[in-house]
């Protein structure tokens, strides 16, 4: 049975999104791309594909997941990566307050703020399950693209972990998926950007 209240994955569709909403509305949408990224515990560099949606259900918050896997040097995938999900609660004057969990046994709380084509989020908390890696802190920047491009986003991500102070693990360029979103396939990976 269809939920009677279903989520909305764009300004165009019911329901209206909540007018709190309005710094985060470019951000609604199913968006896919690839990225790289390191850290200094790790071997080397890796790359990845990414898919990321936001949605709402005519309330003032986001609902946020995104699913990444490591692609090889020729751009095939290797294996599943990162998964979390969440929710960005947007509060009076863009600010926001994002609830964000991984299998991996972090849950973080971050705040920070939303305007002018950007979401900035710095954590406030960080909960580890007993086996989870020591994470401390994270920060992310969610950058639509300048000049009027609304189908592009950046995402940098830094990461303070395993005895590391804060600094760079990811970035990666997400585009606008056309129509509705599909579970990853091989089929568009090769495609993606
Ligand atoms: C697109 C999302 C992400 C990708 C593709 C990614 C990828 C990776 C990879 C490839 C590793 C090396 C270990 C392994 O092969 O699994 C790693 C390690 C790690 N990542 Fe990420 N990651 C992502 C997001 C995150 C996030 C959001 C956090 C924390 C909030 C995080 C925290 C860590 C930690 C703590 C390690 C272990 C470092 C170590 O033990 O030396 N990652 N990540």
């Amino acid at each position: 049975m269809e939920p009677p209240f279903p989520d909305a994955l764009g300004v165009e569709q019911a329901p209206a999104p909540h007018p709190l909403l309005e710094p985060v509305l470019g951000f609604l949408g199913v968006w896919r791309g690839r990225g790289r990224g390191g850290y200094p515990t790790l071997d080397g560099d890796f790359a990845y594909a990414q898919e990321v949606r936001f949605s709402h259900d005519g309330r003032p918050f986001l609902r946020y997941e995104a699913r990444a896997w490591l692609l090889d040097g020729d751009g095939a995938p290797l294996r599943p990566a990162a998964r979390e999900s969440g929710w960005w609660r947007v509060q009076p004057g863009g600010r926001v307050e994002a609830l964000v969990t991984q299998p991996t046994g972090i849950t973080e709380i971050l705040v920070g703020q939303a305007g002018e084509g950007a979401v900035d989020l710095a954590t406030h908390t960080v909960a580890l399950t007993p086996t989870a890696k020591e994470v401390t802190a994270t920060r992310r920047r969610y950058t639509l693209a300048p000049d009027g491009d609304s189908d592009t986003f950046t995402f940098v991500h830094e990461l303070a972990a395993v005895g590391q102070p804060l600094q760079h693990h990811l970035s990666a360029t997400l585009r606008r998926a056309a129509g509705q979103s599909t579970p990853p396939t091989s089929s568009w990976n090769s495609s993606v950007q």
